[in-house]
């Protein structure tokens, strides 16, 4: 499966941290991140990752064009909801595709942990309901 991590600033420490907890399912799939939280995947849990642009110079949407080809499968978005965010539109369209394309989207940490299970446990159907 194609899973894109993504973290505001404040939300880094906790991506590291999940990642590192079920490193044993990501290195199972394709990862892809944007920028600086895909450096931080890559130098402090050592699993190979596709990075895009940093999330403020373009990264979100990149990974909402992946969305839009139906080429991503997942998305584990640890937002900061108490920061504003100079890129807030982006982020909100990645979030809207998410839901156009009915592509599964945590935004915090608690979500993450059941799709991450989910996706261990083999719970990815979601395509075969959508496009009946
Ligand atoms: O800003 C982001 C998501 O909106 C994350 O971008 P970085 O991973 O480059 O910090």
């Amino acid at each position: 499966m194609k899973i894109a991590l993504i973290a505001h600033d404040k939300k880094k420490e906790d991506m590291i941290g999940f990642v590192t907890a079920y490193k044993d399912i990501f290195a199972q799939h394709e990862l892809f991140a944007t920028g600086t939280t895909g450096k931080r995947i890559i130098e402090e849990v050592s699993l190979p990752v596709h990075r895009f642009h940093s999330g403020p110079l373009g990264g979100d949407q990149e990974i909402g064009a992946m969305i839009a080809k139906d080429e991503m499968d997942m998305v584990l978005f640890f937002r900061d909801p108490l920061t504003p965010q100079p890129h807030e539109p982006d982020v909100t369209a990645l979030i809207r595709l998410a839901d156009v394309y009915q592509v599964p989207l945590a935004t915090n940490m608690g979500t993450a942990e059941v799709l991450v299970r989910g996706l261990k446990g083999g719970f990815m159907d979601w395509r075969k309901l959508r496009d009946n």
